[in-house]
């Protein structure tokens, strides 16, 4: 056992026995900390000096429940075996009708098992601010140690559904108002009052209360079921592919008609059952990838520290700019907004005061905090503040010769230690950095629209900028709460890169002869918030315009370009800005299809004239799908052998984070190798045939589909890899 883990126990001469539990940094429970558990409650039980107990752990951190290692195990070995089986065992057994009261003392959080494991105690004392969670159904199961029992017994049912579909927090203080917590106390207190707590049960002066045989706060059984019947039709709604929503409202119900012990017997199975489904291993991955990002090859492994960033010149106050300042006010980051005059200026500035009540209005920012955000905000028109500053975001329009005079003045303009980074989307930053001799501090930083709410922030190096400044930018990204994933320079980097067949296969399919409108519904049922063309009505027709030749002309032999958004805009439509694109925008109401819009549709698809024998193709559900994330899945094939992700699970991340790619299918590379290469190879050449080039499987993919090698596996081991990080 590594040092610092395990169980130990020690009773004082009040007759307390202290069980603690150590496995740094976040205390997981494992199996040998459940067999040092159980070996001390045994213990405990049987000792004669010993009254009460009292459960915690070491470290400030009390338990973020069970090894999520455990399940990525389960999930390459099928072996359901060695999930730990300890919910009727120690939870009911052991702790809960054992002899001896038990009182948890938490500290700083307690997530999924952890406070299962707490719940199974006979009172709970935290300390303030403490987070208490049940986030099982994020990782695709549902809490498989009591808690879909006994949090409705303690919380009452509409709370506790919310808490494990949502996987929402809530804090120490409001767990103590629901009846979670029974005493909030200090840290320095905690011990102190939860062992006088403990033998304030022993001798009856305080309730000996096992929740899972309350009834108390579960209300009449026509109650339950209407919330557990308006619950379940949210869930088809809002996750219709996620089978643990459902199945974990089917068990809280088992325990409310047969009782808690009942429904804890059926939680265990249906646990092992949810373990090993698609959503599960999807989300699980996730979850570990989303930590890998932190590790970056020579940048995060030769002992270099990130320099502070305090006060940042923001270059541009449209959209995007206005979208990155709000993000680093909120995270008292110092930014100056430059425009080139005043009316330009005022607008950046109303934006951002706009996204800052945006977020006030829908209750996720405090009005104190707003307005402390707001006041870290300084708008210029020259460069004069500049001198100071420890970062610039330039966030211009995607003009190349406006780029390139922006990073030759800012040169000059701001301190030699400042890092200058671009967010352009497509283009090349060796061209934009090719005026100046700075080189190594000309760094990318992509951020997605709106930029204060979208979490992924793309790091773009070139080979020359230095590892200090993609740490420093790393570090940046974390503390305005961003998930940052360095990539290497390439035309669209690694997201709009990869997805740029994403449109195009869309657009393909229509001049095919395929409605636009049942592309939306599949993409939208095979997980995305919304299909190609409605989020093509979302972000405007000028980026999809300006964007898409830049990402056409570099990547031409494998690009298909149709006129329509073209035609869409001559027909006066331009989306959401105006209300009108292949839907109809109002205020209050839902997009609607425009029918309108299918004469525009038939003159594009003249002009193309690509439809087989002039008819349009007759194609399956599952084609249309296939058809257009297949050739999104060869460039990922491509950005992986030309080395632009360190990982492959790094464009998993981008992926679900800057694409909004169904996180429960794990990203794109990981869903590719479950539908399986060899099946996504022969279909694409099958299309390439028939189609065109835009099918044509790449070289990387006709590899790994012909040796049976999942495209996860690293492109390292691939002869024609040529990393460009
Ligand atoms: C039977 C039960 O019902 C089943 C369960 O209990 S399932 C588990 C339920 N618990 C969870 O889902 C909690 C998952 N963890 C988290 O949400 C976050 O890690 C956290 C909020 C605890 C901390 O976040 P943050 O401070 O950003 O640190 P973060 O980098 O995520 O985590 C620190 C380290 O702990 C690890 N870790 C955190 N929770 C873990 C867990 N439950 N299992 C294994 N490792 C875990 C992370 O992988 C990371 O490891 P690394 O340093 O090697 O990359």
């Amino acid at each position: 056992m590594a040092t610092g883990v395990g169980v130990t126990m020690e009773v004082g001469n009040d007759g307390v026995a202290i069980i603690t539990f150590s496995n740094p940094p976040v205390n997981v429970l494992t199996v040998p900390i459940f067999d040092g558990l159980k070996e001390k409650f045994v213990e405990a039980t049987r000792r004669d000096d010993v009254k009460a107990i009292v459960l915690t752990s070491k470290g400030g951190k009390f338990c973020v429940g069970l090894d999520i290692n455990i399940f990525e195990t389960v999930h390459k070995t099928g072996d359901i075996s060695i999930l730990p089986d300890v919910s009727i065992d120690l939870l009911v057994n052991t702790i809960e009708d054992g002899k001896k009261p038990v009182v948890a003392a938490i500290e700083g959080l307690a997530l999924g098992g952890g406070l299962e494991l707490a719940m199974g105690c006979h009172a709970r004392i935290a300390v303030p601010k403490t987070q208490l969670s049940l986030p099982e159904l994020s990782l695709g199961v549902l809490p498989g140690s009591g808690g879909t029992q006994r949090l409705p017994r303690l919380v009452g049912l509409s709370k506790a559904v919310e808490m494990m579909l949502l996987s929402k927090p809530i804090m120490s203080e409001e767990g103590k108002e629901l009846g979670l917590i029974d005493a909030l106390v200090s840290s320095e207190e905690l011990l102190r009052v939860s062992r006088l707590w403990a033998l304030d049960i022993a001798a009856r002066r305080k309730p000996w209360i096992r929740s899972l045989h309350r009834t108390d706060k579960l209300g009449s059984l026509s109650e339950s079921r209407e919330i557990l019947k308006v619950a379940r039709q949210q869930g088809k709604q809002t996750a219709p592919n996620m089978p643990q929503n459902l199945a974990c409202l089917d068990v809280i119900e088992e325990g409310i008609i047969h009782g808690g012990y009942n429904g804890v017997l059926k939680e265990a199975q249906v646990c092992k059952e949810l373990v090993l489904s698609d959503t599960s291993r999807g989300l699980v991955h996730v979850f570990f990838s989303q930590r890998a990002i932190s590790t970056v090859p020579n940048v995060t492994d030769i002992g270099l520290k990130p320099r502070s960033v305090k006060k940042v010149a923001v270059i541009g106050g449209g959209l995007m700019g206005s979208g990155i300042s709000t993000a680093l006010i909120l995270s008292n980051i110092y930014v100056v907004l430059k425009e080139i005059n005043s009316e330009y200026l005022q607008r950046g500035i109303k934006m951002v005061e706009g996204n800052v009540r945006g977020l006030v209005a829908r209750k996720k920012l405090a009005q104190d905090k707003a307005d402390k955000a707001l006041s870290m905000l300084k708008g210029v028109l020259d460069y004069s503040e500049f001198r100071n500053v420890d970062m610039v975001i330039e966030a211009v329009i995607e003009a190349v010769p406006l780029k390139q005079k922006i990073f030759s003045e800012i040169e000059k303009a701001c301190p030699p230690h400042c890092i200058l980074a671009s967010n352009t989307s497509t283009i090349d930053l060796n061209i934009v950095g090719e005026k100046t001799s700075s080189q190594d501090r000309i760094v990318g930083a992509h951020f997605f629209s709106p930029a204060h709410l979208m979490p992924l922030l793309e790091i773009v190096r070139t080979e020359k900028t230095s590892s200090q400044v993609i740490l420093d930018l790393i570090a940046v990204g974390k503390i305005i709460k961003k998930v940052p994933v360095v990539v290497g320079n390439s035309t669209g980097f690694a997201v709009n890169r990869t997805f740029f067949p994403y449109t195009q296969g869309a657009h393909l399919l229509v001049n095919l002869g395929v409605d636009v409108f049942r592309i939306d519904r599949l993409i939208s049922s095979f997980g995305f918030p919304m299909g190609p063309f409605q989020l093509q009505d979302l972000a405007g027709y000028g980026v999809a315009l300006t964007a898409g030749k830049e990402l056409a002309t570099a990547f031409a032999d494998r690009s298909f370009q149709s006129p329509l958004v073209e035609l869409l805009v001559k027909s006066g439509r331009n989306g959401k800005n105006n209300g009108k694109g292949y839907y109809l925008y109002k205020k209050g109401s839902k997009p609607k299809p425009d029918p309108s819009v299918l004469p525009i549709i038939e003159e594009c698809r003249r002009i193309t004239n690509i439809l087989p024998d002039g008819k349009p193709i007759s194609i399956s559900d599952k084609e249309i799908v296939e058809m257009i994330l297949f050739p999104v899945v060869n460039e990922a094939c491509r950005v992986m052998e030309d080395g632009v992700v360190v990982r492959a699970s790094d464009l998993d991340i981008a992926s679900v984070l800057g694409m909004s790619f169904p996180s429960y299918r794990g990203g794109i590379v990981f869903w590719a190798d479950t539908v399986g290469p060899n099946h996504i190879y022969s279909s694409l050449k099958n299309w390439s045939e028939l189609y065109g080039s835009f099918y044509k499987p790449s070289r990387f993919l006709e590899e790994r589909a012909t040796k049976g090698i999942p495209l996860s596996v690293p492109a390292s081991t691939s002869p024609a890899s040529r990393s460009r990080l």
